[in-house]
């Protein structure tokens, strides 16, 4: 029987932008159950990252509420562990003592950080690696560690915002599977935000496609596919199936008003809609766009 992990209650995120309020994402509903993969795409800033920065606690939103295990979520917490595409790596430390990294703080015991230690490399094909300076490794096995290190803290939830961004295409569909893998064995509730839609289809139980001005969902489309994802489904008529609705969902929306234009915002009296505030000088460790003059 599933859960609910991850609620957003008509979440709204408004930033004032050359003096106007924007709303990078308005009156948006999402319900993630526990254990679910769920894959996040649409046009470049309609307000993925947004939404996971308010999962992730680092963004308040405006109006409305996200619940994690029913409990408003007012800031980070150790039970959400996030990956974002630049490599978070502690340079000075090794493959191993990066992945030990959260273990320590918590103050687990030497015997039971190994155990935990050695599972994550394994599963992350990171054990010959081990002792290696992250400078030493390529991009794909730094995103590996990065992920072991996100496991072995022992989150119930990953948020992963565009981690095999930076990756080549072939790597890419390698950390795929590995990702899956070590998600079949160990499980948790995964939202992962990517621009790629074979990628999104290849992961999910669900793609979640947004759309812009303001950020919203446009589509939830179920992932109904095998539960074990190997190579060849990639060309399977049914994966075929279900990218190529992605794709239109994605690629083929109503464009968004002009930018500025009167939609995106509120008549001057109700600035960010019905009680909402608006963030001013939030931190957001995404890239900015600019919504337009
Ligand atoms: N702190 C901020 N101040 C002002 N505007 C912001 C801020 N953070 C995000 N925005 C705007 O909100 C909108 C949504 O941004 P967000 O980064 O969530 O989009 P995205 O879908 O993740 O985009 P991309 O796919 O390009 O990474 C964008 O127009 C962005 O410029």
């Amino acid at each position: 029987m599933s859960t609910d992990k991850i609620v957003f209650d008509r979440v709204t995120a408004t930033f004032e932008v050359n003096g106007q309020p924007f709303h990078a994402v308005k009156d948006l509903s999402l319900t993630i159950a526990d254990n679910e993969f769920v894959t996040v795409v649409g046009p470049s800033g309609c307000g993925k990252s947004t939404i996971m920065n308010m999962a992730a606690g680092l963004l308040i939103p405006s109006g409305g509420e996200v619940r994690v295990d029913d409990r408003p979520v007012k800031g980070p917490g150790p039970e959400r562990g996030v990956i974002f595409q630049q490599y978070a790596l502690f340079p000075w430390l090794t493959v191993r003592q990066n992945v030990e990294f959260g273990l320590k703080l918590k103050k687990i015991s030497r015997a039971q950080r190994n155990e935990v230690v050695e599972r994550q490399l394994e599963l992350t094909g990171l054990t010959p690696f081990a002792d290696a300076l992250p400078k030493t490794l390529s991009g794909g096995m730094k995103q590996r560690c990065a992920i072991a290190r996100a496991y072995a803290a022992d989150p119930s939830i990953l948020l992963m915002d565009e981690p095999f961004g930076a990756l080549d295409a072939l790597t890419r569909v390698h950390m795929q599977s590995q990702l899956l893998e070590t998600w079949r064995q160990e499980k948790r509730t995964v939202m992962f935000i990517t621009h790629d839609v074979d990628e999104a289809v290849f992961l999910a139980n669900r793609v979640i496609v947004m759309a812009a001005r303001p950020g919203r969902i446009h589509r939830i489309i179920d992932v109904d596919l095998p539960a074990e994802r190997t190579e060849d489904l990639r060309t399977s008529p049914e994966f075929t199936a279900i990218r190529n609705e992605v794709w239109n969902s994605v690629y083929h929306q109503d464009p968004p008003p002009e930018a500025g234009a009167p939609a995106q915002h509120d008549p001057p009296d109700d600035p960010g809609g019905e009680g909402d505030q608006i963030n001013k000088g939030i931190w957001s460790p995404t890239r900015h766009h600019n919504p337009g003059p």
